[in-house]
C-alpha cells in the first residue's frame, strides 16, 4: 500500500443499485488504499437529463441485461439486493434532498453513510418506499439518529438551501461530464480522473498504483 491519501469524490443516488456497490466497495478500501472519501449525494435523473441520456428504463434490453447483471454483481461484490416492485429515478429526490440535509448539517461521514444505506437497503433489499417522510424517518432512525434529529433533518431537508445544494452537487458532476452513476472522481497525483461506474475499480488500482484483489478485499478472488 502507497503512504499516499488519495482524494476520491463518490457522486451517488440512492435509486442506482450500482452506486451501492460502488459505495461499499470504496468503505472497504478505504483503509487497504488510504482513501479519503467523499461522499456527494447528487440527483441521477438531473445527470441523465442534464446529460442528454436517457434512463436506463427507456431502453427494454437495456432493463433486461441490468436485471441479469444485478444477480450476478450482487453476489459477487457481497451486497445482496432484489428488483424492487417498481422503480422511477425520480422517487429517490426525497431521499437525496435528506441525504444532502445530513451531509449540510455537518453530520460526520459515518452517519452520511449509515443513512444512505438504510435508503439503500430500504429500496433494493427490502423494497420499501423512499419517497415519504415517514419512510425517511425510519431509515434516519435505525441509522442512529435521535428522532429529534430526524425531525430537524426532515425539515431542513425541505429548505430551498438544501434544494440547491442537491442541484449544486448534481451540476458539479456534470461538469465533469458526468452521464450516470456511481460516478467517481479521483485525485491521482494532482489531476482529476473520472471512473463511471462499479466495474472500473482494476483500473482505478492500475493508476493509484494499488492492488486490486476483487470487492471484497477481505476475501481475494486474486492472489497477487
Ligand atoms: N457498468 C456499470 C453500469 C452502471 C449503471 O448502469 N448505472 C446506471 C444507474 S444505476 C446509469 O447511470 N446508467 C446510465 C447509462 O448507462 O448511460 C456498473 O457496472 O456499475
Amino acid at each position: 500500500m502507497s503512504n499516499s491519501r488519495k482524494g476520491v469524490k463518490l457522486f451517488y443516488d440512492v435509486i442506482s443499485p450500482y452506486s451501492w456497490l460502488a459505495f461499499e466497495v470504496l468503505c472497504r478500501y478505504r483503509n487497504v488504499w488510504n482513501i479519503d472519501l467523499t461522499l456527494k449525494p447528487a440527483y441521477l435523473t438531473g445527470v441523465i437529463y442534464g446529460s442528454g441520456n436517457q434512463p436506463a428504463g427507456a431502453n427494454p434490453s437495456k432493463l433486461m441485461y441490468m436485471v441479469s447483471d444485478l444477480k450476478l454483481t450482487s453476489e459477487y461484490f457481497g451486497v445482496p439486493m432484489f428488483r424492487p416492485s417498481s422503480i422511477s429515478e425520480k422517487d429517490s429526490l426525497n431521499a437525496m434532498r435528506f441525504v444532502t440535509a445530513i451531509a449540510e448539517k455537518g453530520k460526520d461521514g459515518d452517519t452520511l453513510e449509515r443513512v444512505s444505506r438504510e435508503l439503500w437497503k430500504r429500496k433494493w433489499r427490502t423494497q420499501q418506499d423512499i419517497t415519504q417522510p415517514a419512510s425517511l424517518t425510519d431509515a434516519g432512525l435505525k441509522a442512529g439518529l435521535s428522532a429529534n434529529e430526524v425531525e430537524e433533518i426532515l425539515t431542513l431537508s425541505k429548505s430551498q438551501p438544501i434544494k440547491d445544494k442537491l442541484k449544486s452537487v448534481t451540476e458539479e458532476a456534470l461538469e465533469y461530464r458526468c452521464f450516470g452513476f456511481p460516478f467517481i472522481v479521483c485525485n491521482v497525483n494532482g489531476k482529476a480522473k473520472v471512473f463511471f461506474g462499479s466495474d472500473r475499480f482494476e483500473l482505478m488500482a492500475y493508476f493509484f498504483g494499488e492492488k486490486w484483489v476483487g470487492p471484497q478485499p477481505d476475501k481475494p478472488t486474486v492472489q497477487m
